[in-house]
């Protein structure tokens, strides 16, 4: 079953509000290019589906056919009914249903083999009931919302070290378990049964004597033994099915042909149905060299090959590229992105974008080498283009760790780290450095990048990061770039429709608040439903002090670098600045995140466990003294 089979055949349980959200559901396009299905590599690991007034059922049988489904967000929808068996996609590690109409009790057992599961939210709801034991035990468990809605009985034992947790408003009754005894208070207001701490309401003697139900239920003796029996005639059953499984499958190999591999290459041709033009007239007879054309070629003649921009690079033509095996990478709001592999093995990107009809050819052209001069250190470079009136393709190298978005939001592999905090300083460094070459070499640009986001910003094996869709701006359709690009959702663009060098310093303090706290800023440039954005949401949490359930609890942290940490955050806090007049300077910006040193140090437990040691830039040792931000 592929990607796009699972999809419809969950769809078919949705009941579509009038805006009809998901009219871009088409099976003639690649579901990665389908509104609020997140891609990598090709195939499908997140469904974000919020505000879409969506109703029906939750077709669980539907979405295990998507078996690299990770996160799963039906937010502020319209869903009810009781709460579906989610513990069928066991390798969910973040579910969000909040603001929708579940009710009634969830069964105990409705977590039980979600060990992946790390952000469960279920807030504003109907849900009744205990908390169902199988909660309190998922082992990864970082953040948990149960606000607002009408859970009963006592809270379970929570063992879990750093869990950002909300269960205010419910009908939860009984002393609050030692574990949790440390919270914010706040975390269980709106509970008039609740006593003991962190709360002020003591509990009395009698209630002192009930304590909360357990993680392990010890078995009477009488239930030892029927279960011991279980057991023993479960594992027979499991021997003897494994064995007749065993003797058909010998069986079976043996009366079947060699196999053949069929080899089902997809070219890029084929998957996109972009075409080479017929060479005009004039094409033909000027020359028919079939290597790509080279930097400097006159401007407006030849449009059946491919514009090199670096003479650096592999050279290859347009039919070795539309002959290349393909796969999506994406897409985002100009076009998708494909992941090409040329006979030779290199891998490269096309971007085909369909929203840049704001310059006409000579100026595209010329612009196109303006981007081609820019070299950086964290500068993605466009490696060639190919420019036709009705195509416009970018073509660059492939980036093997992909975005920083998907390192950071949707890192599907099992077992694999989060970004540790040295790694995410050195990112933000490179971002810093990468941003302030951009607008040293491109002054005339008023936000040289304009769409700064962490899809945008790529990682080498070494996780140094590599700008890209940068200068873009002038290129792309007004109206388009008014509704998607990031400038465009600046405070000073929405106040005062202005866009400024400093829009794309408020795009850095985004991605950095975004780095530091793991936040999907996605979520809130849209605002969500209490008119909060990311900015207003760290504004209102941050208290000048460390505060934990501030920063991303997947960033492993290093010894005492709370003070870094905070500067970071700080001076994110002065990037977003809604007055541009007291929002840093580039360089000001830069000159801060500079003065986050490194710190040469034996400790080892001061090294990335990313960054690699013989890298000369990483930010191996990081200093953590506090840096004055005045
Ligand atoms: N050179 C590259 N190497 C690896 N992954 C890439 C490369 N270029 C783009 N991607 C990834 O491909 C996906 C689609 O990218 P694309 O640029 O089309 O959309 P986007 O960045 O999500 O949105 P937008 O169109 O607004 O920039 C993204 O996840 C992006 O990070």
């Amino acid at each position: 079953l592929s990607d796009s089979e699972a999809i419809f055949n969950f769809k078919k349980s949705l009941v579509v509000g009038e805006a009809d959200g998901l009219f871009t559901w088409d099976a003639k396009t690649p579901p990665c290019t389908w509104a609020g299905v997140l891609c990598n590599g090709g195939s499908v690991w997140g469904l974000q589906l919020e505000n879409l007034e969506l109703s029906g059922s939750i077709d669980i049988e539907a979405l295990t056919g998507l078996t690299s489904l990770r996160t799963l967000s039906i937010m502020n929808n319209k869903f009810g009914g009781p709460f579906p068996e989610f513990k069928k996609l066991g390798a969910l590690k973040s579910l969000y249903l909040s603001n929708n109409q579940f009710e009634g009790t969830i069964s105990g057992d409705a977590f039980e083999g979600m060990g992946w599961l790390k952000k469960l939210h279920l807030s504003q709801n109907k849900f009744t009931g205990e908390i169902p034991i199988s909660m309190a035990k998922l082992p990864k468990l970082l953040e948990l919302r149960l606000d607002g809605n009408q859970f009963s009985g006592q809270i379970p034992e929570f063992e879990h070290k750093q869990l950002v947790l909300n269960l205010s408003n419910n009908a939860l009754t009984g002393l609050i378990p030692e574990s949790l005894s440390m919270m914010d208070p706040k975390v269980f207001e709106g509970n008039k049964g609740l006593c003991g701490k962190p709360l002020e309401t003591e509990c009395d003697s009698l209630l002192l004597e009930v304590s909360p139900p357990q993680l392990e239920v010890r078995p009477k003796s009488s239930a030892i033994v029927s279960l011991v029996i279980t057991s023993v005639v479960t594992a027979l059953t499991v021997i003897i099915i494994l064995g007749v499984i065993f003797l058909l499958n010998r069986n079976y190999k043996k009366k079947q042909p060699p196999l053949v591999v069929e080899a089902k290459e997809s070219s890029l041709q084929k998957k996109t149905g972009i075409r080479e033009a017929e060479p005009s007239r004039r094409e033909r007879h000027r020359n028919g060299s079939s290597s790509g054309n080279r930097i400097g070629a006159p401007a407006g003649v030849e449009n059946t090959k491919l514009s090199f921009l670096r003479e650096d690079k592999e050279k290859f033509d347009l039919p070795d590229l539309l002959k290349a095996s393909a796969e999506i990478l994406g897409s985002g709001c100009f076009g998708a992105s494909y992941k090409a592999v040329l006979s030779s093995g290199k891998m490269m990107v096309v971007k085909r974008f369909k929203q840049m009809n704001n310059a006409g050819r000579d100026e595209f052209q010329d612009h196109m080498k303006r981007l081609g001069r820019l070299k950086h250190h964290n500068l993605l470079p466009i490696v060639a283009y190919y420019y036709r009136k009705e195509e416009k393709l970018l073509v660059c190298e492939f980036a093997e760790r992909g975005s920083l978005a998907f390192n950071l939001h949707g890192n599907q592999s099992f077992g694999k780290p989060s970004l540790d905090w040295p790694t995410r300083l050195k990112i933000v460094k490179g971002v810093a450095r990468g941003l302030l070459y951009l607008h040293e070499d491109l002054p005339s640009l008023m936000a040289p990048h304009g769409h700064l986001k962490a899809s945008n910003v790529l990682l080498t094996e070494t996780f140094e990061p590599l700008l890209t869709d940068y200068g873009l701006i002038p290129l792309i359709n007004q109206e388009k770039a008014q509704d998607h690009m990031v400038a465009y959702k600046s405070p000073e663009y929405l106040l005062h429709r202005r866009v400024t060098k400093k829009t794309d310093v408020w795009g850095l303090g985004i991605l950095i608040l975004e780095i530091l706290t793991g936040k999907f800023p996605a979520n809130f440039l849209r605002v969500n439903l209490n008119g909060e954005d990311l900015v207003s949401w760290v504004n209102l949490s941050f208290q000048g002090v460390w505060a934990p359930d501030l920063f991303d609890k997947d960033m492993s942290k290093t010894k005492h670098c709370e003070g870094t940490i905070l500067t970071l955050l700080k001076i994110g806090l002065k990037c977003c600045e809604p007055d541009v007049e007291k929002r840093f300077e580039i360089e000001e910006a830069v000159k801060k995140i500079e003065e986050l040193k490194e710190r040469e140090s034996d400790d080892d437990d001061f090294y990335s466990t990313y960054v690699s040691e013989t890298d000369g830039r990483s930010s191996k040792g990081v200093s953590c003294e506090s840096i004055n931000m005045s």
